[in-house]
């Protein structure tokens, strides 16, 4: 009987690949992960489709992410990297790299950030001043329409900035503008079907003209930029006195000098800045974005929220994430936001490794396993109706705030998301300091659907809002 090799291997069981191809065109071009969703129902927990003639294997579902993430944290902890990443990367830096590098450069990272005020009270002041000068900017229109994204991706932006660099950026300077569109279609060219088709045959198509060049392109234009950061760091520095990341990063690359191999280099330094200003900025942009957006579709919810700000904070005390416990339904509402939208639906690609024995399967060292991360926030199991936008899943009978385990939006794991306290510590300071100032409207005769684009992650439609001062 003929089987297919990748059957002959105990893989996951998955739709029948065409040759070469593979099931890249049975995906939703579109939504992808509405695909995936459908795949999930018929094959089960784990299985198999093919983006191009390889294999990679999805984990489905909470308890099945949870097994491999946190069960099995070591086997899962590699990091695909693909042809479209390997021509910018090169396998440097934090993302992109495995073994003992990345687990250097994650501690490193994960100790410096939080030096630099991740997740304490100095990062909230330096966010909320960010927020200031946001709610002045949109004073400043008076209520008329506006797109928010560019404003809101610049702030954000500059909170990461501010740690890696030292320094925030004007947000309306022209270059630093150019440099976040450039971030946005690098973002966007990660949820193409060029972005499949390349790495399924970057030996071919790497000679031919596409988006992937000029994402190529992009990439050298914002790392020359950070160079130049870092050479102006060097000629600035004194190592007793760091002023911000990339000032820690030079000290461990002179104190590492006299080990031989070590992953510490200028190279891992420029692509490990790269990483958190990519990683930095979009996501959380985007989820503020969903926000708005959220609020505009359901202004009862919103009316909801404001309310609850005016009780305990009133209309000028700066949030804190202090005041979380006394926020609940403000809280219940962000945690909805992510939920719903699911703005990293396939997490970041993974990679086996060595081979793999799971549920009875070997995942081949080399293969690619995606962690399904939209399946966990839409899991029957553990939402009731999980299509619908309800804050009150997230709140128990006394209004209180209620933890689901299935709420993974930063994936979960060893590789999971290094920027959470930060991302969430934004995403709860910008969305009370506007909603704090303004009521969020739709302009007369737009429409207001949640109308989305391709993109890596799940991002909205370019929309206009009136933020309306509140009296
Ligand atoms: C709402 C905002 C954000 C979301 C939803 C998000 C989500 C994620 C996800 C799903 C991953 C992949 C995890 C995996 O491979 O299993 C990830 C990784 C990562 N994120 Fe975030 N992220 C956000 C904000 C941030 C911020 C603000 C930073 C900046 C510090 C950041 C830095 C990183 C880095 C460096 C990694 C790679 C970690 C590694 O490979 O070890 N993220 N994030």
């Amino acid at each position: 009987q003929f089987l297919p090799s990748w059957k002959k291997k105990n893989l996951p069981p998955g739709p029948f690949p065409w040759p070469l191809i593979g099931n890249i065109y049975q995906m939703d071009s579109l939504a992808p992960y509405k695909t995936l969703m459908e795949l999930g129902e018929k094959y089960g927990k784990v299985f198999t489709i093919h983006l191009g003639p390889k294999p990679s294997v999805v984990l489905f579902g909470y308890d099945t992410l949870k097994d491999a993430l946190i069960g099995q944290a070591e086997d899962f902890s590699g990091r695909a990297v693909l042809p479209a990443f390997e021509r910018i990367i090169n396998g440097q830096g934090l993302v992109f790299s495995n073994g003992v590098p990345w687990k250097e450069h994650r501690k490193f990272t994960m100790t410096t950030l939080r030096d630099f005020g991740m997740g304490k009270k100095s990062i909230e002041e330096r966010i909320a001043e960010e927020a200031k000068f946001l709610v002045e900017f949109f004073q400043e229109k008076q209520g008329k329409p506006i797109n928010p994204s560019s404003m809101i991706t610049a702030a954000v932006s500059n909170v990461i900035c501010s740690i890696v660099f030292g320094d925030r950026f004007d947000t309306e300077d022209p270059t630093f503008q150019t440099l976040l569109r450039m971030v946005k279609e690098n973002i966007s060219f990660l949820g193409s079907r060029g972005f499949q088709l390349y790495n399924a045959y970057s030996h071919i198509l790497k000679w031919l003209p596409g988006m992937h060049n000029k994402v190529f392109e992009n990439a050298k234009v914002l790392q020359t930029f950070l160079k130049g950061l870092i050479k102006d760091h060097i000629a600035s520095r004194d190592p007793n006195c760091p002023r911000d990341f990339v000032d820690s990063f030079l000290n461990k690359i002179d104190e590492e000098m006299k080990r031989p191999n070590s992953s510490f280099s200028m190279d891992s330094l420029v692509h490990t800045t790269f990483n958190l200003f990519l990683a930095g900025s979009e996501t959380t942009a985007s989820t503020l974005c969903w926000a708005i957006k959220l609020m505009l579709m359901h202004p009862e919810i919103q009316e909801k929220v404001q309310k609850e700000i005016d009780s305990v904070l009133g209309s000028d005390k700066q949030p804190s994430m202090e005041d979380r416990t006394q926020l609940p339904y403000t809280d219940a509402v962000i945690h909805e936001v992510q939920r719903f939208r699911s703005i990293a639906p396939f997490g970041f690609p993974h990679v086996a490794l060595h081979d793999i024995s799971f549920k009875g399967y070997t995942i081949p060292k080399g293969t690619e396993v995606i962690a399904f991360l939209h399946s966990s926030l839409n899991d029957k199991k553990y939402w009731k109706d999980s299509e619908y936008f309800n804050p009150n899943r997230f709140l128990d009978e006394n209004g209180k705030f209620k933890k689901n385990e299935a709420f993974i939006p930063f994936s979960a794991g060893k590789r999971s998301c290094v920027g959470e306290s930060l991302a969430r510590t934004e995403i709860f300071i910008f969305f009370i300091s506007l909603l704090q100032r303004f009521t969020l409207k739709v302009p007369t005769g737009e429409s207001n659907s949640l109308e989305m684009i391709i993109s890596g992650t799940r991002a909205l439609k370019p929309f206009n809002v009136c933020f309306v001062e509140r009296a």
